[in-house]
């Protein structure tokens, strides 16, 4: 149970600020997240990690020197926004290049990878590494699809201390990849986490069971089985790990370790080292030599009750890399002069208050129904937000209602001030774009960043917006949806509504209905396609591990867009002369 909180919707930024206030010796506040108290050497690479709020000490945890040298901070279980990503690694570039690193999820990758871009674009040097040690979420034939669990620890730290050593950017990349390549981590639960304002757990599991194969979002486990003693919990996760060694690993006999046992929120320390005693005995008898082990909480998920076992496969290289000084808010290691904090630069902030293009009367008459459209929106997700939630819990994290709020409620306030100012359709589903997927993060954020973008694009802010240009544009979100996210029809994702409504959508107004004609006839097929979602077994995001949990469900994007279809075919009937511009003329 979260029992201390204010607002929930607020609860990652005050969490965060008071963070920053706790740690000023390490860390300063940076939009998006902190960067180190001090300033990063010239010509060291600057290591900027992140993630959802949740999990800590990852992230924010994890900064000063040794470590990362800036942390990208997204909401509850979420990952930050691109936006957030690059202002972070703006303040923490020593000039010689940023490695972003992050746990192997949809939202994160797709942000980390849209921030690397835009630092490219700004002149900076920016690479990404995801971090994907889980040995439960996906087989050795498919481990790129692993997720990032507290192996997330070992690999951050190789990277950050080949940085630390002066090493270039290609070097520090290298390093990180070999440090992925030899971490796995295998964890149980006994209990999920609850997030801040729900009043249950994300999951339960029956008294005297334990899941087995936890994630840190409150995933269930793959697998369930009686309740372990101590010992027999240890056996469990050293035979797990020891039967999957790296490539270049031909035996556990005479290698070197590092070790993490992780607890996850709920379990006492004290439980933990009786555990660790036998996980030390048994990586013992096996001939594994075990380096500054690591025991207590790294990565966590709120409350939840569970542990998790990482070994980093040591060579020389990682091994000094492991054993290198580090002195971060949550982690140290070795000694370290005192720190001189200084104030460094000031934070790259954007322009707050770009001005807004000048457009034609029709596009911006055009905008006042974006604008209601973005209003309904808002507001049907605002009331399914918990149902959302609840869909997304079964096989998720439980966050999708969440998200969708967060970015929805943004996009409108964007879009009303673009609005406010003159502003033309195509402006103001950009400025909405960006709202929703700066405000939100996660995967959604960016898929739905990228959808009101397409939109935007294809309306512009000159002609007026007729079917054919609202069918264009869908079609082209459909498409840039499929690109970023990389999943097809049939992936169990929001793509399996998103296509046949373009399509449809497209059909009817190339068989000359009317806007608010066609896009009824779309909506009904989405309504439809996002119930035959419940069949399917997810191939792609983070319900994927739980394929079997989630059948009979429908899958949470899927039903919040086909939601937002009707509800914005509402607005169209309310608003019909839209469907005919040059009608007024
Ligand atoms: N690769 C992908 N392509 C398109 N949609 C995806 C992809 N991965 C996940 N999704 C959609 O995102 C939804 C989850 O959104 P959100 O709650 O923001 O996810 P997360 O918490 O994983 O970031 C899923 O229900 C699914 O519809
Ligand atoms: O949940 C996290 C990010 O993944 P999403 O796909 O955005 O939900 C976060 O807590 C770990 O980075």
């Amino acid at each position: 149970m979260t029992r201390l909180f204010n607002d929930p919707a607020a609860f990652a930024d005050e969490a965060l600020e008071g963070f920053a206030a706790a740690h000023r010796r390490w860390v300063r506040p940076v939009t998006g997240g902190v960067v180190r108290a001090t300033r990063t050497p010239a010509g060291q690479v600057a290591v900027v990690i992140g993630g959802g709020s949740g999990h800590y000490p990852a992230f924010s945890g994890l900064v000063g020197r040794g470590l990362a040298h800036g942390a990208a901070v997204g909401n509850v279980f979420a990952s930050p926004s691109a936006q957030q990503i690059r202002s972070v690694a703006r303040a923490a570039h020593g000039g010689a290049g940023v490695l972003l690193m992050y746990g192997n999820y949809a939202g994160d990758v797709l942000h980390f990878g849209q921030a690397a871009e835009r630092l490219a674009a700004d002149g900076i040097d920016a690479r990404t590494f995801a971090v994907a040690d889980d040995m439960a979420s996906a087989g050795p034939d498919e481990s790129a699809e692993r997720r990032g669990i507290a192996g997330d620890l070992p690999v951050f730290k190789a990277a950050a201390a080949a940085a630390e050593q002066g090493l270039a950017l290609d070097d520090v990349v290298r390093v990180a990849e070999r440090a992925g390549a030899r971490t796995r981590s295998f964890g149980i639960a006994f209990s999920g986490c609850t997030l801040p304002g729900a009043d249950h757990p994300l999951f339960t599991v029956p008294e005297a069971r334990m899941a087995v194969g936890l994630g840190i979002h409150g995933e269930p486990g793959i697998g369930e089985e009686p309740l372990p003693t101590a010992d027999e919990a240890a056996r469990l996760l050293v035979d797990t790990l020891l039967k999957e060694l790296p490539e270049d690993v031909p035996g556990p006999r005479g290698q070197r370790a590092a070790v993490v046992l992780n607890g996850l929120g709920a379990v006492k320390y004290e439980e933990l080292f009786v555990v660790y005693r036998k996980v030390a005995a048994l990586l013992g008898e096996a001939g594994v030599e075990i380096v500054d082990p690591e025991v207590g909480e790294l990565v966590t998920s709120f409350d939840m009750a569970g542990v998790s076992l990482t070994l980093t496969w040591l060579d020389e290289e990682l091994e000094e890399l492991w054993r290198a000084p580090a002195d971060t808010p949550a982690f140290r290691k070795g000694t370290l002069d005192a720190p001189v904090p200084d104030a460094g630069e000031p934070s790259a902030e954007e322009d707050a208050d770009p001005a807004v293009p000048p457009a034609s009367e029709d596009s911006r008459h055009a905008a006042a129904t974006v604008l209601a459209a973005l209003e309904a929106v808002a507001a049907t997700v605002d009331t399914h937000v918990e149902e959302l939630g609840r869909i997304d819990a079964v096989a998720g994290d439980g966050d999708h209602g969440i998200g969708m709020r967060r970015g929805s409620t943004a996009a409108r306030g964007a879009a009303a001030d673009a609005h406010a100012r003159g502003a033309g359709a195509g402006t103001v589903l950009a400025r909405a774009a960006d709202a929703w997927a700066d405000r939100a993060g996660g995967t959604s954020g960016a898929l739905w960043g990228a959808i009101l973008r397409s939109l935007g694009t294809a309306l512009g802010d000159r002609e007026a917006p007729d079917a054919g240009r609202v069918a264009a544009g869908v079609t082209e979100a459909s498409a840039a949806v499929r690109r970023l996210g990389g999943a097809e029809v049939g992936d169990k994702t929001m793509v399996d509504v998103l296509v046949p409504f373009a399509e449809t959508l497209a059909a009817a107004v190339a068989d000359g209905q009317a806007l608010t004609d066609a896009w009824d006839r779309a909506a009904t097929s989405a309504t439809e396609a996002a119930a035959a979602t419940a069949a399917l077994l997810p191939r792609k995001g983070r319900a994927r591990p739980h394929a079997e949990k989630s059948l009979g469900t429908p899958d949470a994007g899927a039903h919040s867009l086909a939601l937002i279809t009707r509800a914005v075919h509402g607005v169209l009937i309310r608003r019909p002369h839209e469907d005919h511009p040059h009608d007024h003329h």
